[in-house]
Order: structure tokens, then sequence, then C-alpha cells
């Protein structure tokens, strides 16, 4: 006999049926389930995301919303702030509880906060899951207690925990929400008066998240995963990004499916590149506990010895990077790339990214909102992550010393200029020694094509000064 006779799950970073923890609890704990989304009701634009990233949240709450079809159930969709939206429905359809599954960033946090006191004061349960990752901040700790500052003792411990089960298929919601409880359509960008979004982008939904899951483990490109996985040019890594993103798949059932893959492997490489692709889940989720535990990284360095340094970049370049015009053409093409496909391969993602900062000098905050802005798995953790990582200021940060040659990086992870020649168009006759050094004779390497901004070795030295006058203050 079910606890519940109606409860809300309500949907948020866990666009799925497949192995959802709450809303498994729900359809257990409740007669019936009534699913529901709350969109954001802002205007135009937003900080954090554009329009590639909306455009396939669109196709995501589409699917889902057939999805639940198939189980003879609705999704309801409202708009405003969540906690308004879901007390409302509360009162609509009687509900006796609220089910979901908890989200890490402060803004998450804080609409969390809000629903528990709209739960309390009306005076049901609201329940929470963990559902994101495998696990929450505080299951990985250092000896002592605290949270980890860096990347690999926080991995190893990681990696030793047990791992949570997968829950499987759910098989019914219960009885379809009421006729009388309305919904708004699927929205299209023009609800929040965005443009159309100019990114080509991979299929949305459940369903084709989960294609692209079983096309990484099955055609084996996780068993090539180590080898290859720095190599920009074609599909060397999972592609999965917007999928965990939107939690389209289950973490869980992913690392069960790589744990699978690695039983099986008949290779030393192969399972290395199991690990090694498993070590990288590890990073997704250090970077969502270094933000649960120092919230304070949104608006400041993490390295407190780096907050107040100066960005002397001009907007003028900070422009020309936005666009792929640098003249230096790993950078140009990861730029495009961005623009259009809403992807950029991490190594890539690195450079560009240690450009903006090391070469043009701009602030990490501006390429961070660019990269929101514009990227399909756009995620703030890992986003404000990698880009304090390249700016030298993050948790686990490269040190700033450290400052990656465009010119070499182009050498090692595109030797055959392939991927500079797909997303570079007026360098696909030129030849790829061209791109591993800057023009010798001062003349553009291809008609149309700028010569490289500033100079790379001028700019490394400016930057080590820059650091070094700032640390020694
Ligand atoms: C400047 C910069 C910005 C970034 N912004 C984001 C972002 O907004 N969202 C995002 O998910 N990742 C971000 N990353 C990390 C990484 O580039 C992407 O996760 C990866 O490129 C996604 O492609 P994939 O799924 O094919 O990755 P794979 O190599 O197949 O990795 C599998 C999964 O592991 C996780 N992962 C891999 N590398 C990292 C990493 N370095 N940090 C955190 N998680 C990782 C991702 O969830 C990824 O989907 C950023 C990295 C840099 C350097």
């Amino acid at each position: 006999m079910p606890q519940y006779k109606t409860v809300i799950h309500w949907f948020r970073r866990d666009l799925r049926l497949m192995d959802n923890t709450a809303l498994h609890h729900a359809a257990k704990e409740a007669a019936q389930v009534i699913p529901a989304y709350v969109l954001s009701d802002w205007k135009s634009q937003h900080g954090w995301t554009g329009s590639t990233r909306q455009q396939f949240l669109c196709g995501c709450l589409d699917s889902l919303s057939k999805n639940l079809e198939t189980l003879s159930s609705r999704l309801i969709l409202r708009c405003g702030q969540a906690d308004v939206e879901l007390e409302r429905l509360i009162h609509e359809t009687q509900a006796e509880a609220v089910y979901y599954n908890r989200d890490y960033d402060p803004y998450g946090r804080e609409m969390e906060k809000k629903l528990q006191e709209v739960c309390n004061r009306i005076g049901i349960p609201c329940h929470s899951y963990k559902d994101r990752v495998l696990h929450e901040a505080d299951e990985v700790l250092t000896g002592s207690g605290g949270p980890y500052r860096v990347y690999t003792p926080y991995s190893r411990n990681w990696l030793g925990l047990n791992k949570t089960a997968s829950l499987g298929k759910l098989t019914t919601l219960g009885q379809a929400p009421d006729p009388a409880i309305k919904s708004l359509p699927v929205p299209t960008l023009e609800h929040w008066q965005l443009p159309e979004a100019t990114a080509i982008l991979p299929a949305a939904g459940e369903r084709a998240a989960r294609e692209r899951m079983k096309t990484f483990i099955e055609n084996r490109t996780l068993h090539a995963y180590a080898q290859k996985r720095n190599i920009p040019a074609g599909v060397t890594t999972s592609r999965l990004g917007q999928d965990l993103r939107f939690g389209l798949i289950s973490i869980r059932e992913l690392h069960e499916r790589c744990m699978a893959a690695a039983a099986l492997a008949t290779t030393p490489d192969a399972r290395t590149s199991i690990e090694t692709y498993i070590k990288e889940l590890a990073w997704r989720e250090f970077y969502l506990a270094i933000l649960w535990h120092y919230p304070e990284v949104f608006d400041e360095e993490f390295a407190p010895e780096f907050r107040g340094m100066p960005w002397p970049g001009s907007d003028e370049d900070f422009q020309t990077w936005t666009q792929g015009r640098t003249g230096f053409p790993i950078v140009d093409a990861g730029m495009r790339e961005l623009l259009a496909t809403g992807f950029v391969h991490n190594r890539v993602r690195m450079i560009v990214s240690m450009f903006l900062t090391k070469d043009l000098h701009c602030h990490w905050r501006l390429g961070e909102s660019h990269f929101m802005q514009h990227l399909l798995d756009g995620e703030n953790a890992s986003n404000n992550g990698g880009w304090q990582w390249s700016a030298g200021t993050g948790a686990d940060a490269a040190p700033y010393f450290r400052i990656q040659n465009p010119w070499t990086q182009t050498k090692r992870y595109d030797p055959d200029g392939s991927y500079i020649r797909t997303w570079v168009p007026e360098l696909k006759n030129v030849s790829a020694e061209r791109f591993m050094d800057p023009p010798k004779d001062n003349r553009a390497i291809a008609p149309g094509y700028p010569l490289p901004i500033v100079d790379h070795s001028t700019e490394r030295d400016r930057t080590l000064a820059i650091f070094a006058k700032h640390r020694g203050k």
C-alpha cells in the first residue's frame, strides 16, 4: 500500500525516467506522481546561458513530455519562481509530499531551502535525494574531516568509495494528472525571447543520450580513451557532457557500464583507458565539491594570493578571441567550434582559456561567462573550475608559471592540422607546418586570415611579471 495518495516530482537537472532516484522513490511511495518542471521567467538575456543550451533544454523537455505520455502520465510545465509555482501546484493537486534530486550550486541550494520552507509551512514532507553525483561533497573528505583543495588526493579517496547501484527502469507513475491541472506548452526559444540558435546541436532527450552512451562504450572509443582523448580531431571522447549536465543519463549507470566494460576488457590499454575515463568523472565531482565547500569561487579567485590581481587585457582583444580571429589557428579553431556546435574539446578548452588569460591578459571571468553563454554542457562548477585552472588561480590549478604555448600544443595534438582545417575554412589548403609557428615572413598564411595578434613569448614574460609582482606584494 503506497504511503501517499498524490505527490509531486520536481524535475530539474534530471530530465530522464531511467534510474532517477527521487522519481523512483516517489513512484514507489505514492499512488500518483505529478511530474512537474518550472521554467525560468527571465527575458532576452541571462548571465549564464544563451540560445544554444536553451534550445537543447526545449528538446529535452519535449522528449521528457513524450516519454511521460508512454507511462500514461503528463508533464506539468509552469513558469516563474520554483517555490512559488510548486506551492501553487501542491494546493491544486492536494499533493502530500514533494520529491526532488539535489542540486549543488548555491542558486539551486537556495531554491531548495525556499521549497523546504514552503513544505514546512503547509505541513507536508519534502524528500530530497543524491542523484547527480556518485559522491556528494561531504562523502569525500580528508582524514581530518575537511574538504580537499587539490584533485589527486580527492580522486584517490573518491575512487575507493563504494558506488550506489542503479535503480533500473520505471514502469508507472500512477494515474495521469487531472486534465483540470493546467500546463504550459513545451517551450521554444520565444519563451525567453532568445534569438534562434545557430549552432548545430546533437539530438536532445533521454533516448538520444542513451544512444550516445551506448555508442561510446560499444564502439570502443572508451577503450582507446587514454591514448586518444587529447586529440581534438574526430570523436575521441565520450561527448556526454550535455547529457550529464541535463541528467539525461544517470551517472550511476554510466559508471556501472564502464566497470562492466573494464571487467570484459582484454588488453591493458583498454583497462587503462577505462580507468582514465572514470577519473574524468571524478573531476566533475571534484569541482562540484569545490563549489559546495567554497561558493566564493564565483566571485573571486580560489587561491587567495591572486585575489585583486590586475588583468589588463583589452576589450578589443577579447572580442577578437570570441570571434576566432586571433591569428593563432588552434585558438581560432576552438573558438569557432564553440560557436558552430556548442562544444569544444577539453584540450582546446585549455588552450583557448590559457591564451585569453595568459597571452591576452583578459580576466578569466570574461571567458567563463562567454563559455557559459555558448557551451551545451555549460555547468557552473566545471566551467569555473576549468577557467580558474587555466588562469592559474584555481583549485589544483596549473601553476601560473606553466604557460602552454599554442604553437607547441598544435604540434603535439593536431600534428596534421585536420582539427584546424575543419573549423577555419580559410586554412583548408594550408600545410600543417604553417600552423605550428608564427609566420616568419610576417605575411598572412592564407588570404583573409589575420596575423597573430600578439607574440606568445613576449606575453608569457609579461604574465610571469604580473603574477610575480602581485605575489610579492
Ligand atoms: C576552461 C574550461 C571550461 C570547462 N567548462 C566545462 C563546463 O562548463 N561543463 C563541463 O561539463 N565541463 C567543462 N569543462 C571540462 C571538460 O572540458 C568537459 O567536461 C569535456 O570537454 C566534455 O566533453 P566530453 O563529454 O567528451 O568529455 P570526456 O573526456 O568524455 O569526459 C567525460 C565526462 O567527464 C567530465 N569531465 C571531463 N573532464 C572534466 C574536467 N576537466 N572537469 C570537470 N569535468 C570533467 C564531464 O562530465 C565529461 O562529460 C571545462 C574545461 C575547461 C578547461
